[in-house]
């Protein structure tokens, strides 16, 4: 049985000035929510991936900050605006490589810079951090609409890690496409990658899907390449933690593999997020790739499954080159390549 808490609700929320977040660390039927008064609790939060998902952590770290403007003892804006810029570095060196994180904090100390009185500065904070909620459910939609165009009537689309509404506030981003094109009337089937090694893909997508009634058969990693030399696939479609202004991807480790064989096997490789997952400054050089703890791949929900002391490389993402890609859904379009004057027509239309 199932968890009676389900993807149709918000994954994170601002309620009586404390975060609910929904504890992604457990199986589908253990889900439960927790609630948050200290923003250095949603700092650890986001490091443990309770939540997770690049635009779900980018409003955690706006609610964190807002948090921390609430617990500042502050009497003068300007201390108010220094204890914010602390909470600031401690909530963005959790995950380095979503550039959601980066983004969510920065939003939320433009405001706060703005305000004139410690009590302005809160009230704009907590508004400008729940305005950024319900606009990551808007985002979804019109990407989900935009994204569906792109797939037909018996698609079978594979997928990789989560990218779904438990990686957003609601909805999602590449699951938000596959949930948009079935509501649009096609039949479809998904093939969702398990995802070691935190299992992102048969904990949370084939959850999501299945409580969905979207057909889902979940497969190893090591089962991509066979499912596309065999014809299961039709499309895969990916979320995003970062993509550059040249069409570079960062996305879940595994990511870069299922792209190579899609091109290997001609399939069409979509990958799907918000203009906020957008860098448009850095060049593949800057970007800091995650590097998460080995006991993640030493063992599976707690029983060891390596030898002691041994070795482990464990980085959380890796890098999609563009010419790899068919197409990049955003909320305001799909960009095709070459990807450098698609993206900026993008942000031109904003
Ligand atoms: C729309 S979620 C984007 C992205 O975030 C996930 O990473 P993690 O579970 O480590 O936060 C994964 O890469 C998703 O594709």
């Amino acid at each position: 049985m199932d968890s009676a808490i389900h993807p149709s609700l918000r994954t994170v929320e601002w309620k009586d000035n404390s975060v609910i977040m929904i504890d992604q660390t457990k199986l589908p039927n253990e889900l439960v929510y927790v609630k948050y008064t200290d923003f250095k609790d949603v700092a650890e939060a986001i490091r443990n991936l309770i939540v997770r998902g690049a635009p779900a952590i980018g409003v955690s770290g706006a609610f964190g900050l807002a948090l921390a403007a609430l617990q500042s003892k502050a009497t003068d804006r300007d201390s108010l605006i220094h204890d914010m810029e602390e909470a600031k570095k401690i909530l963005f060196e959790t995950r380095p490589t979503a550039i959601n994180l980066a983004w969510g904090l920065e939003r939320i100390m433009n405001v706060a810079r703005t305000a004139k009185t410690v009590s302005e500065i809160r009230d704009a904070v907590v508004r400008e951090a729940k305005i950024t909620a319900e606009e990551d459910i808007q985002i979804n939609m019109r990407m989900g609409k935009n994204g569906s165009t792109l797939f037909d009537n018996n698609d079978t689309i594979m997928t990789h890690c989560n990218a779904g509404a438990l990686a957003t506030v609601a909805y999602g981003t590449a699951l938000g496409v596959i949930r948009a094109t079935r509501d649009s009337g096609k039949s479809i089937k998904v093939i969702a990658t398990e995802t070691r090694p935190v299992m992102q893909g048969s904990r949370l997508t084939a959850f999501e899907l299945k409580h969905d009634g979207i057909d889902v058969s979940l497969i190893p990693d090591t089962a991509v390449g066979y499912s596309m030399a065999n014809g299961l696939v039709s499309k895969v479609i990916v979320g995003a933690d970062r993509i550059l202004a040249t069409g570079h991807v960062y996305n879940k480790i595994g990511t870069y593999q299922v792209a190579l064989m899609a091109k290997q096997h001609g399939i069409p490789f979509y990958v799907a997020a918000p203009l906020s997952t957008f860098d448009m400054k850095s060049t593949p050089k800057d970007v800091v790739i995650e590097q998460r703890k080995s006991t993640e791949v030493t063992g599976v929900a707690g029983k060891k499954t390596a030898p002691d002391d041994i070795k482990v490389i464990n980085p959380a993402f890796d890098m999609t080159p563009p010419e790899l890609i068919s197409g990049i859904i955003t909320e305001a379009g799909v960009a095709k390549p070459p990807f450098e004057e698609s993206i900026k027509k993008l942000f031109a239309k904003l």
